[in-house]
């Protein structure tokens, strides 16, 4: 990956990074020359020759760095955005809801996202430092050698046990950063709810800042004292393995002090010695250091690479074509549950949508009429049975196509933090610059005279985080009911795909204006196929075919003249309500 992001920055480190590792070593053995030279009175032009390629080497030693440090930053800005790139490309693709759903994915989501996609750099990195170091390291023993067998075989022995603890260390932490997953992300939650506006209203007035603040806390507490445990040993262990490391240099210095006093070593050949022992050390302290950095980084690459791997949620088959409706779209035997330890919510649904029908679906809450419609945009498949669209399964078709053929007002509508001409243009990305079909989406919702009301019109912002384009201005926050008629809005803009669904679209508009929206709904929807799930039976009993969901299946179904007849659920919900408006008169 790193070698794809960007190969001549690749390149550049690589080499560099050789070169740096091997300049000490080159730079010690040229300075034992010269003051070998020195010591023998030589006269000739060599000694000025090896001061001069010393001041040439001390040059490259202080330009090296930079350089490769500017590449290697470089380099990971290229990986990074690589990396990223593919990370939310593949999280983007996912077709369905359930890994959203799941906290193991979510760990290792928090994981990769944390990493930033820096980890391929970051082994890379790992990987030349451990390369430098074993080439310094080399190239120093070699000299040691020369020296002192012993001492060359001591100062490797004693670095061993660095290299094993760090190895140990790495999976320590990687091990500790997946368990502490779940804290940190609570911690986070709490956090996020402590800044956010959305929640700024209920924490205030609940007095809930103290209770999540101490709750914030606890988690990081929590991840604190997981950290601190961890890091103690990493300190003990390192600890002793210096002291081992500075006991065999001191020994080996006061072993060459005793040799050069013999005459057994020259000057140049203790200074070797002194520089060979401390840059084996430092060489295999870096290399343990990188190794377990490479290691650590690898670790959480697997979290990365989980998340770019995911099989897709739902098993995706799109070997037939979805035409546009043209019969039916039929829901057979539908059982579903959220999952094997969740409860059923659908138990045996048998449903059909004719083309160009009105659905009113009605139920108590919690009776499965949003899983329904999440069924039917496929956001997951049915457990057992069939949804088939003029004959063929769901499961058959490309999920893009079906999704394409659908317009949809969630009861959990969003609300994004852009301008309001891009929050209703997003219904049908290819026409958000299509001013005229955004305001004539906004005019059917009703929500045209509000949005010109504001400072900039369709480019007003719809938040008060940002500041519009021109840095100056602010935006606005909406109404509920304003902000609701944005997302039917973003619905109608795409009002030609062959099912419309409506989940609640009218909760948060008061009288006149429901009754008026639907007004307006229902001449939109007149001809065309489409679901509406309201509480509110007056505004669904124009509906061409009433829909009662109960206990996991339809119970009643028929016109809104058929239910009242039949005297079950429906009948008695819409007297209730209509009773109860009188009662208020
Ligand atoms: N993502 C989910 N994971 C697990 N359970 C869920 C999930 N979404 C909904 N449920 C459960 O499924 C059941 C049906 O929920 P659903 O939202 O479909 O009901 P509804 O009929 O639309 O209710 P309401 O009228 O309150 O909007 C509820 O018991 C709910 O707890």
């Amino acid at each position: 990956m790193a070698w794809n992001a960007g190969p001549a920055w690749a390149a550049t480190i690589v080499v560099l990074s050789l070169f740096a590792a091997a300049i000490p070593v080159v730079t010690t053995w040229i300075t034992k020359l010269t003051l070998d030279g020195l010591a023998a009175k030589d006269t000739t032009t060599t000694v000025i020759a090896l001061a001069f390629a010393l001041a040439v080497l001390g040059l490259a030693a202080s330009l090296t760095p930079l350089i490769r440090g500017y590449a290697g930053t470089e380099l990971d800005r290229q990986i990074s955005l690589r990396a990223q790139d593919r990370l939310y490309g593949v999280i983007g693709r996912l077709p369905g809801l359930a890994r959203f759903e799941d906290p193991t994915f979510l760990d290792h989501l928090r994981l990769a996202v944390q990493s930033g996609g820096m980890t391929p750099g970051q082994v890379g990195e790992a990987v030349l430092g451990m390369v430098g170091g074993l080439i310094t390291a080399g190239g120093f023993l070699g000299a040691l050698l020369s020296i002192s067998p012993l001492m060359a075989a001591l100062t490797l022995l004693g670095s061993l046990p660095a290299l094993l603890a760090e190895i140990l260390m790495a999976k320590r932490l990687a091990a500790m950063m997946w368990t502490l997953g779940p804290v940190e992300r609570r911690e986070f939650f709490y956090s996020q709810l402590l800044s956010s506006t959305e929640a700024a209203k209920e924490v205030r007035l609940y007095g809930l800042s103290e209770f999540l603040h101490k709750r914030m806390l606890g988690e990081r507490r929590t991840a604190n004292a997981e950290k601190r445990r961890l890091e103690q040993r990493q300190t003990l262990t390192q600890g002793a393995l210096r002291a081992v490391a500075a006991m065999i240099s001191g020994a080996g210095l006061v072993w060459a002090m005793m040799q050069a006093r013999a005459g057994m070593l020259t000057i140049g050949d203790v200074l070797m010695f002194v520089a060979a022992m401390a840059g084996v050390q430092g060489a295999i302290g870096g290399l343990v250091a990188q190794l377990g950095l490479a290691h650590q980084h690898l670790l959480l690459f697997s979290h990365y690479r989980h998340v770019v791997g995911a099989e897709p949620d739902l098993p995706l088959r799109a070997d037939q074509q979805l035409p546009p409706l043209s019969a039916q779209i039929e829901l057979k035997d539908v059982w579903f549950r959220y999952g094997p330890d969740h409860p059923w919510i659908l138990r045996g649904v048998n449903l059909t949508i004719p083309r160009g029908v009105s659905i009113g679906l009605v139920g108590l809450n919690g009776s499965g009429k949003s899983t329904l419609v999440k069924l039917l945009c496929r956001f997951y498949d049915p457990v057992r049975g069939t949804i088939t669209w003029d004959g063929v399964d769901l499961r058959n078709v490309d999920v893009a196509d079906l999704r394409n053929r659908i317009s949809v007002v969630f009861q959990d509508f969003m609300q994004y933090d852009l301008s309001v001409a891009e929050n209703i243009g997003v219904g049908d990305l290819a026409r958000i610059g299509d001013r005229h079909a955004i305001k004539d989406a906004a005019e059917r919702a009703g929500v045209n005279d509000a949005v010109q009301a504001l400072p900039s019109g369709y480019d007003t912002l719809m938040t008060r985080s940002f500041f519009q384009e021109d840095e100056q201005s602010e935006g606005v926050y909406l109404s509920g009911g304003q902000g609701q008629r944005i997302a039917i809005a973003r619905a109608l803009l795409r009002d030609e795909r062959d099912l419309l669904i409506l989940d609640e679209p009218s909760s948060g508009l008061d009288a006149e204006a429901e009754y008026e929206l639907h007004m307006r709904l229902k001449k939109h929807r007149a001809g065309k196929t489409s679901l509406l799930i309201s509480h509110r039976l007056n505004t669904v009993r124009e509906a061409d075919i009433l829909v009662v969901l109960d206990d996991g299946v339809v119970a009643e179904l028929g016109s809104h003249d058929d239910l009242i007849q039949l005297d079950g659920h429906y009948s008695r919900l819409f007297t209730m309500q209509a009773v109860g408006y009188q009662d208020d008169l």
